[in-house]
């Protein structure tokens, strides 16, 4: 732990000295902790962050429109516009891959659910089913059935982990939760929950929020902290020693979400892709979805937020939208591509 005073310096340094100011109010135990939790700041690495922040906030709209265009049609595949050989040939092999035990499914479960407005994690939410199942509970039996029809077709006995993303606001009540539901039928080592990191709100200007006089404000560090983290908690060496070649990652609010699912999984595969993103056409121009096109060259998702009107409007000459990509936060990913991302 640093003292006092090296906090102090390095506090000042990166503008951020104000979080000092109730110094003087606190206990002896409350300022041992939370020189603790100063200790811990990676202050240089913050200050990136926000100048990183308020960069894309000032750029000027229509910024990253001049550089977008969509996904080369090459790169894309269509269930809609597949054929049923086409089709039934990725799914085969996708059941082959899970079938080999060489398919994972990663849960992004770190979020605080704060438009749902729940105080509890996302995936414990009852939809009102009539057979009052949660999210938790349909994705665990999701994962037994494809297991089923995995082993049925290839007369296999195979295991699909499940890594769930949690954060320091979702990992015990979810952790207490699939304990109390006997894990739903699943083997408990074949579900890995880990911690995202956090990292301190701050405001539009950079400045650290406090939460309490000696208490700063933590949030999780967005769905994109899943790198860090799988380094952070070896996530990576779990796959490896489990021989998971291929991992389908998605987000806790989608009850429709077919997990593993072997035609995305088959298509990704067939084509040697390292990542790929599962999409939905957009409904229409203004539907509040992400959109996957490239930026310079570089494949990502611009979310609608980015987007200017008038691009989200383009339409092609069959009278489609040009950038129809919408974003379902369904993504595929190798063992080897995340391993480089890592490094
Ligand atoms: C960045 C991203 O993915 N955006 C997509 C996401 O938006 P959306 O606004 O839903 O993205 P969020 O970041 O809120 O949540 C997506 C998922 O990430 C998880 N989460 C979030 C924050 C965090 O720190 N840790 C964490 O695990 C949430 O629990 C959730 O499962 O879904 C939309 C609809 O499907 C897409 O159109 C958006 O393009």
């Amino acid at each position: 732990m640093l003292s006092l005073e090296q906090v102090k310096q390095s506090l000042e340094r990166a503008g951020q000295a104000h979080v000092l100011q109730f110094w003087p109010e606190l206990s002896g135990l409350e300022r041992d902790a939370f020189l603790q939790d100063l200790s811990q700041l990676d202050l240089q690495r913050l200050r990136e962050h926000c100048e990183g922040a308020a960069r894309a906030a000032a750029a000027p709209p229509g910024s990253l429109d001049r550089h977008i265009e969509p996904v080369p049609p090459e790169s894309i595949g269509s269930v809609r516009r597949s054929g049923s050989k086409t089709l039934t040939e990725w799914e085969h092999e996708g059941l082959l891959q899970i079938s080999q035990n060489r398919v994972g499914v990663l849960l992004l479960a770190g979020g605080q659910g704060t438009r749902l407005g729940v105080q509890y994690p996302k995936g414990m939410y009852n939809v009102r089913l009539p057979s009052s199942k949660t999210l938790y509970q349909i994705q665990a039996e999701r994962i037994h059935k494809i297991q089923q029809l995995a082993d049925r077709k290839y007369g296999s006995k195979s295991t699909v982990p499940w890594y769930i993303m949690t954060s320091e606001f979702t990992l015990a009540p979810t952790e207490k939760f699939f304990k109390e539901n006997h894990y739903f039928g699943m083997e408990p080592s074949n579900i890995v929950m880990f911690e995202q990191r956090m990292i301190p709100a701050v405001t539009f200007d950079g400045k650290v929020i406090l939460q309490g006089k000696g208490k700063l404000a933590m949030a999780p560090d967005g769905n994109g902290g899943l790198y860090q983290a799988l380094v952070d908690n070896k996530v990576l060496e779990d796959m490896k020693k489990r021989g998971v070649e291929y991992l389908h990652v998605y987000c806790v609010d989608n009850i429709l979400v077919k997990m593993a699912d072997p035609v995305f999984i088959g298509f990704c595969v067939s084509k040697g892709a390292d990542c790929g993103a599962k999409v939905v056409e957009k409904a229409c121009a203004a539907e509040p979805v992400g959109v996957v096109c490239r930026v310079r060259g570089v494949s990502q998702v611009v979310e609608y937020s980015e987007i200017q009107p008038e691009t989200a409007e383009l339409r092609g000459p069959g009278g489609g939208l040009v950038y129809s990509a919408g974003n379902i936060c369904n993504h595929f990913f190798t063992r080897a591509f995340l391993q480089d991302v890592a490094e």
